[in-house]
């Protein structure tokens, strides 16, 4: 199979769908590769090196789209890439269709197979190729919030670990899943005062035993968000429903009443965000302030660490990737009911509920399940 790889074109975004290495496994497994130049240049990842581990390289995105029956990239592709996908191709990267019309309506027209990478499952109910991402981000939001929280850059001067004497700052993660581990993890080892809200009870009871105690456990409710919320220097929205709109859980009044210079890092905007305040940013241009509470709503935040991410990334997408090339992507799906819940449209026809839920009224489309898609 030709495998594609343009280089991203996302504000900031130095990521690259396939690493050299992986190119390799592509390779030796017989399979064609073509990459962009400087796809992955900016990381340290140059084109002589794509070249010795067997890629070709192309001199626009027009030669990789044009050619590649398998478009490996990293973000939703931009209007003008969804343009130049067509039928036959399969597109596999993040897509977070549900708060996009826009390309949900390009992707449908397409006529593309397109898999998006945050709703592919594994056996144990996780989200394996969201699962590394969220790593990075849960990570990034302590140091984002950290940052935002020094009086030149819009904070209000509260050092999260607090000095002896002093006490630490207030960190309220919401949502305890891989985003909100890592950022517990983060504000922990700074020292701060870390409190996890999640509504799940079995995953605040293994919060409890991965911590030891040492943050304190919420069951998610209205009252426990406003309440812990008024409280909190730096709040991490961290909350997911797989390939739904993010359930706004704070409201522009209980951001209102929030402490002057507190921040609010919105993990869950890729999916549209929890915070009724938050619109997407970018890492040229993070945070704006509302209400005296600075909001840095950083979509692609992983990004910002490329090298780390992509290398990241590759590890989790190589297997499945393989797979696609190896089998066919239909029949790649049919064997791995894990990949197929990874399928959003195919042909013009949208194969994930959730996407459904959240535009198909808006857009006019129904729902096809993933295997009467594929069976055409
Ligand atoms: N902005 C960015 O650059 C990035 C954003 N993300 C996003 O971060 C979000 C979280 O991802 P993961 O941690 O991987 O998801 P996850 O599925 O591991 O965890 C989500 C958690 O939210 C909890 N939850 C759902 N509704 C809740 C509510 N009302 N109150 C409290 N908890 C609730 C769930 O029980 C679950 O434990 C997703 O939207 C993901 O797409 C991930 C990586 C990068
Ligand atoms: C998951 C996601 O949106 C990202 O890594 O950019
Ligand atoms: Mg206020």
């Amino acid at each position: 199979m030709l495998v594609g790889v343009p280089k991203e074109i996302k504000n900031h975004e130095y990521r690259v769908g396939l690493t050299p290495a992986a190119v390799k496994e592509f390779v030796s497994h017989g399979h064609e590769v073509i990459v962009e130049t400087l796809a992955g240049d900016a990381i340290g990842f140059s084109d002589e090196m794509y070249q010795q581990a067997g890629a070709t390289i192309a001199s626009t995105a027009e030669q990789v789209f044009e050619q590649a029956e398998l478009i490996v990239k990293v973000k939703e592709p931009q209007p003008n890439e969804c343009k130049m996908l067509r039928k036959g191709q399969t597109l596999y990267t993040y897509l977070h269709l549900a708060p996009d019309p826009t390309q949900t309506e390009l992707l449908i027209a397409s006529g593309a197979t397109c898999i998006a990478y945050e709703t592919v499952t594994d056996d144990r109910g996780g989200l394996p190729l969201l699962a590394p991402m969220s790593e990075v981000a849960g990570r990034m939001s302590v140091q984002a919030g950290a940052h935002y929280l020094e009086k030149a850059h819009g904070g209000s001067g509260t050092l999260l670990g607090g000095v002896p004497g002093v006490a630490p700052g207030k960190v309220l993660v919401i949502g305890g899943g891989v985003v909100g581990t890592n950022a517990a993890k983060m504000a922990l080892g700074l020292g701060a005062d870390v409190t996890i809200l999640d509504r799940s009870l079995p995953r605040l009871r293994q919060l409890d035993d991965i911590f030891n105690g040492q943050v304190k456990t919420v069951f998610s409710t209205v009252d426990a968000i406003e309440h812990y919320s008024s409280k909190a220097d730096l709040v991490v929205g961290a909350v997911l429903i797989p390939g739904a709109a993010a359930p706004k859980l704070l409201n522009r009044e209980q951001i209102r009443a929030m402490k002057p210079g507190s921040v609010l890092v919105d993990v869950a905007i890729d999916q549209g965000g929890c915070f009724e305040t938050s619109r997407a940013t970018t890492h040229q241009d993070p945070v704006y302030v509302v209400d005296d509470v600075v909001h840095y709503c950083v979509a692609n935040m992983p990004g910002g660490v490329a090298r780390t991410s992509t290398m990241a990334l590759n590890n989790a997408t190589l297997p499945f990737g393989l797979a696609l090339a190896n089998k066919g992507p239909k029949q790649a799906m049919l064997d791995d009911p894990h990949l197929l819940n990874g399928l959003n449209v195919h042909e013009g026809k949208v194969t994930y509920k959730a996407v459904v839920d959240a535009l198909g009224a808006q857009l006019g489309f129904g729902y096809t399940p993933a295997k009467e898609a594929l069976a055409g």
